[in-house]
């Protein structure tokens, strides 16, 4: 069978799109996958890098634009769903799959035209503009959260969870015996480790921060280990401030391997897109929540208020942050090993494993049916 992923623009909606495809290729060698993007998402590095064929189309977003910049969009959507038609008539796909992004609408309206088994996936509380315009259109709609049903059709959605990669599932398998995290609180004298990383291009407010909370952190007692992911443009200037604080740090503006990074986190400070939080709930980690605040309709702060509630993280918003609010906050966690080691449990029983599975039965069930 043959499979189209359409979507991307951040992380946050492409590597769920990785994850299907790794479930989809594991069904039968015979499996093959083709995505669709833009040039300028996420996915022209990453598809390739990760061993995907990848087709460009071009998309653009209308959203919080004047009106020559809806006009340019509106052209951008028309001339992106000329090509996808044409991708899909060469390709001929059994299945689309839409996961949000600019690039998922004309691509899953073209599979509509052909009518060709489509379906889309959602990450977040509060779906974005694609997905929501996809809703009454597309046969099937995935989601993440029970937040979210209420924008699909009563009989078109189905609550599958976020799919996750591989690299992030191995972390079960590995850690410990039968599909549990190993909840083991770090014995003392090791070094706390902290991750901080503001998903897939950084955040300038979180880097910010966390130098700020430096002269803080340094006075506590434990010894620390820090992994901080800036983005691109942050990056040579938060590793020098790590340098003059005197505080050593792997600084980097992107983690490929983020399983690894998970792995050894004693507390993950991070923002609240969907993905990440379907990862960090999935390896069972101790998390202090920052949601990005000008997020389409806050919907990151929603993302995280759904685990707030069952006091599965901390969450501090980005108008109360400041470097010693955030060490404040984390030398509390440091110092209360049965807090996190309760908060990972807690996080643990609310991850969804097994949503690639559910995703890539259904689709194609519904498409041999
Ligand atoms: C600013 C913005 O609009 N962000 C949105 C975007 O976030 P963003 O792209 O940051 O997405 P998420 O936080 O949900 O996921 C980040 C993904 O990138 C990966 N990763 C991250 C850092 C790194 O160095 N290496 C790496 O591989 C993570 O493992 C994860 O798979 O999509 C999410 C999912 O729709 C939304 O919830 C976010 O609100």
């Amino acid at each position: 069978m043959k499979l189209v992923i359409a979507g991307g623009g951040t992380g946050g909606h492409l590597f769920p799109g990785i994850a299907v495809a790794e479930e989809f290729l594991s069904r039968s060698s015979e499996n093959e996958v083709l995505f669709i993007g833009t040039e300028r998402g996420i996915e022209s590095r990453a598809v390739p890098a990760a061993g995907y064929r990848l087709e460009i189309i071009s998309a653009a977003g209308i959203r919080g634009k004047g009106s020559f910049g809806k006009l340019k969009g509106g052209i951008q959507m028309l001339y992106g769903y000329a090509q996808s038609r044409r991708v899909l008539r060469e390709f001929q796909p059994d299945i689309v799959l839409g996961v949000g992004g600019y690039a998922s609408l004309p691509v899953v309206m073209a599979a509509r035209g052909l009518q060709i088994p489509n379906f889309i996936h959602e990450q977040n509380a509060i779906p974005g503009m694609s997905n929501r315009l996809l809703a009454r259109l597309t046969d099937r709609a995935f989601i993440t959260l029970e937040e979210s049903i209420r924008y699909f059709p009563e009989q078109k959605v189905l609550l599958t969870g976020n799919p996750l990669r591989r690299q992030i599932l191995g972390m079960q398998k590995s850690e410990a015996a039968e599909g549990a995290v190993d909840f083991l609180v770090p014995s003392p004298g090791s070094p706390f480790h902290i991750f901080v990383f503001g998903g897939s291009q950084g955040a300038h407010a979180i880097n910010t921060a966390m130098v700020a909370a430096l002269p803080f952190l340094k006075k506590q007692d434990t010894d620390l280990e820090i992994t901080h992911q800036t983005g691109e443009k942050d990056c040579e200037e938060i590793s020098a401030a790590y340098r003059a604080a005197g505080v050593a740090a792997r600084v980097t503006p992107f983690i490929s391997d983020m399983a690894a990074e998970y792995a050894k986190a004693d507390l993950i400070v991070c923002r609240a897109g969907a993905t990440t939080i379907a990862e960090v709930t999935a390896c069972g980690k101790a998390c202090l929540f920052i949601p990005f605040p000008h997020a389409v309709d806050d919907h990151q702060r929603r993302n995280a208020e759904a685990l707030l509630k069952k006091e599965a993280c901390l969450m501090l918003l980005e108008q109360e942050l400041s470097g010693e609010k955030l060490a404040e906050v984390i030398v509390e966690l440091i110092k209360d090993p049965k807090a996190r080691l309760r908060m990972r449990q807690l996080a643990f029983s609310l991850a969804r494993l097994d949503a690639a599975k559910i995703i890539v039965d259904e689709m194609t069930r519904e498409c041999t049916a």
